[in-house]
């Protein structure tokens, strides 16, 4: 897994690292973003992704995964099928940013293969305040399921975890940004 984590840190730095002033989903101010659809849509990228977030899951009880479109839609589809190639098939959701508003009219897709009371994981491309994360798993138990965790690609480290911790949930990454830097550096 440590080649894994290293082949990442260099596809992640090359394709998803930028720095130049933005603004961020939260309205503050960055000098740097990840812009990680970048790597999550890249081959090798998306396919190291599916392995290492199945690692993280590995103790996990779940019946399955999910995430707030449109930053974790790639990394569902990763995590669903690395986990069928494994042998411990996990199916995915997707849950929208607005109810669909016509047919079904619901946030989450793919709700087929739950049932109520199944346990999920959300998975996340980066992580910086965690608001995300935190409106994804209120719509998740709307619908009946149940969050044993949640995970990301990149904690930012700006205050997410803590504000996951005060809502309940721990997170797991696969990389803070500290840890980025220092895999992409060796
Ligand atoms: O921890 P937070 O402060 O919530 O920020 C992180 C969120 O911001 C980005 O999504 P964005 O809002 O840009 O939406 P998109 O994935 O639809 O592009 C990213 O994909 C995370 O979901
Ligand atoms: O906070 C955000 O909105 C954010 C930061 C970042 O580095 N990447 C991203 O996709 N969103």
């Amino acid at each position: 897994m440590t080649d894994l984590r290293k082949r990442l840190a260099r596809i992640l730095l090359d394709k998803s690292y930028m720095e130049g002033e933005v603004t961020l989903t939260s309205g503050k101010k960055s000098d740097y973003y990840f812009d990680c659809k970048q790597t999550a849509l890249h081959a090798e990228g998306s396919y190291l992704i599916g392995k290492l977030f199945l690692e993280l899951l590995k103790d996990y009880d779940i019946d399955g995964v999910g995430g707030m479109t449109l930053g974790a839609d790639p990394l569902v589809s990763s995590v669903t099928v690395t986990s069928f190639a494994e042998g411990r098939p996990l199916p995915g959701f997707i849950v929208r940013k607005k109810p669909k508003g016509h047919g079904t009219n619901q946030y989450l897709e793919g709700m087929a293969n739950f049932e109520q009371g199944a346990k999920v994981v959300l998975l996340e491309d980066v992580v910086t305040t965690g608001g995300t994360l935190i409106k994804a798993c209120e719509r998740v138990r709307d619908a009946g399921l149940e969050i044993a965790g949640v995970v990301c690609v990149l904690d930012r480290e700006e205050g997410g975890r803590e504000n996951l911790k005060n809502a309940g949930l721990e997170l797991t990454s696969i990389f803070t940004r500290r840890e980025l830097l220092e895999e992409g550096k060796a």
